[in-house]
C-alpha cells in the first residue's frame, strides 16, 4: 500500500528544470532509496515533501493527505520526520534538551520558548527523550552539550529528535555523509532497526554501500526525471542507469 505519491511534479528555477514531470510511489513499511548524480534534482524533490517547496505543478499525496500548501511544522504534524544534510540541532543545549523540544512540538503543534520554560521539567517527556537517546547508543552523553558532539554523533542525535516524534515517514538527505566506515556500519543497523519497528523511510544517498544494505526500491534521478524505479537487484545491471547515472561507469 502507498504512503507517499508524487505524480508529474514539476519545478523550475528560472529556466533550469530541476524537477521534469516526476512519478514516484513509497510503499508503507519499506526503505525507497533515490539515487543519481549531482544535481539531478533529489533535495529539490525532498523539499517537496516537507513545504520548504512547493512545485509548480503535481501533486504530493501522504497517508491521502495533500502535502502542497501547508506549512512545514504541519506536514511535522502529520508525521512526516526529515534528517538534513546538516544536523539542525541545538548547539548550546544537551543533547537531552534537544530530544524533548522536538517532542514538545510534536505534542503542542508549535514550540515556544516560554512553553518550553515551564515543560520542561516533565518527566514523560524526559523519559521519553532518554529511550530514544539510547536507541542512537548516546544515552552516555545525554547531559552533555549538543555542539560539542562529532558529526557522527551530531547525525545520530539528529535522529532521535526524529523518532521522538513517532513519525510514519521519515526521510533522510545524505545520513551518512562526512561519516568513516564504522560510523557509516553502526547508521546502517541503525536505520535497519528503525525499518524494522515499521518505519517507512525514503533515503537520499550517494553512497551505494548504504543504498544496497537497505533499500527495498530504489529510484533513479538524472536531470529531473525519474528514469527507473525498481528492486535493488534490477537497479545495478541497468544500462540505462549506469550510463544516465555514472556515464556508463559500473555501480
Ligand atoms: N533554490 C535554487 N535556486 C536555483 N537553482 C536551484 C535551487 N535549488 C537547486 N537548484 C538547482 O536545481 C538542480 C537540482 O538540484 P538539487 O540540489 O535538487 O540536486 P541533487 O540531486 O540533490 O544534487 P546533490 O546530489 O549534488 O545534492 C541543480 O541544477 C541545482 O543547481
Amino acid at each position: 500500500m502507498s504512503i507517499l505519491s508524487v505524480k508529474n511534479v514539476n519545478k523550475n528555477f528560472g529556466g533550469l528544470k530541476a524537477l521534469n514531470n516526476v512519478n514516484l510511489t513509497v510503499d508503507a513499511g519499506t526503505v525507497h532509496a533515490i539515487i543519481g548524480p549531482n544535481g539531478a534534482g533529489k533535495s529539490t524533490l525532498l523539499n517537496c515533501f516537507i513545504g520548504r517547496l512547493e512545485p509548480d505543478t503535481g501533486t504530493v499525496t501522504f497517508d491521502g493527505t495533500s502535502l502542497l500548501g501547508i506549512e512545514p511544522h504541519e506536514i511535522n504534524q502529520i508525521g512526516v520526520s526529515r534528517v538534513f544534510q546538516t544536523p539542525e540541532i541545538f548547539g548550546e543545549l544537551s543533547l537531552v534538551d534537544n530530544v524533548m523540544i522536538p517532542a514538545f512540538a510534536k505534542r503542542d503543534g508549535i514550540f515556544t520558548l516560554n512553553a518550553w520554560r515551564q515543560i520542561k521539567t516533565e518527566t514523560a517527556i524526559r523519559d521519553k527523550a532518554m529511550v530514544m537517546l539510547e536507541d542512537v547508543g548516546l544515552a552516555a552523553k545525554a547531559g552533555d552539550i549538543a555542539g560539542q558532539l562529532s558529526r557522527g554523533d551530531k547525525r545520530r542525535l539528529e535522529l532521535a529528535m526524529c523518532l521522538v516524534q513517532d513519525p510514519k515517514l521519515l526521510l533522510l538527505d545524505e545520513p551518512t555523509a562526512g561519516m568513516a566506515r564504522a560510523d557509516t556500519n553502526n547508521t546502517i543497523d541503525l536505520m535497519k532497526t528503525i525499518a524494522q519497528r515499521g518505519v517507512t523511510m525514503v533515503v537520499i544517498e550517494h553512497d551505494m554501500h548504504v543504498v544496497f544494505s537497505l533499500a527495498d526500491k530504489i529510484s533513479v534521478l538524472a536531470q529531473g526525471t525519474v528514469i527507473v524505479e525498481d528492486m535493488p537487484e534490477n537497479i545495478k545491471g541497468n544500462p540505462k542507469v549506469q550510463e544516465a547515472y555514472l556515464g556508463g561507469a559500473h555501480l
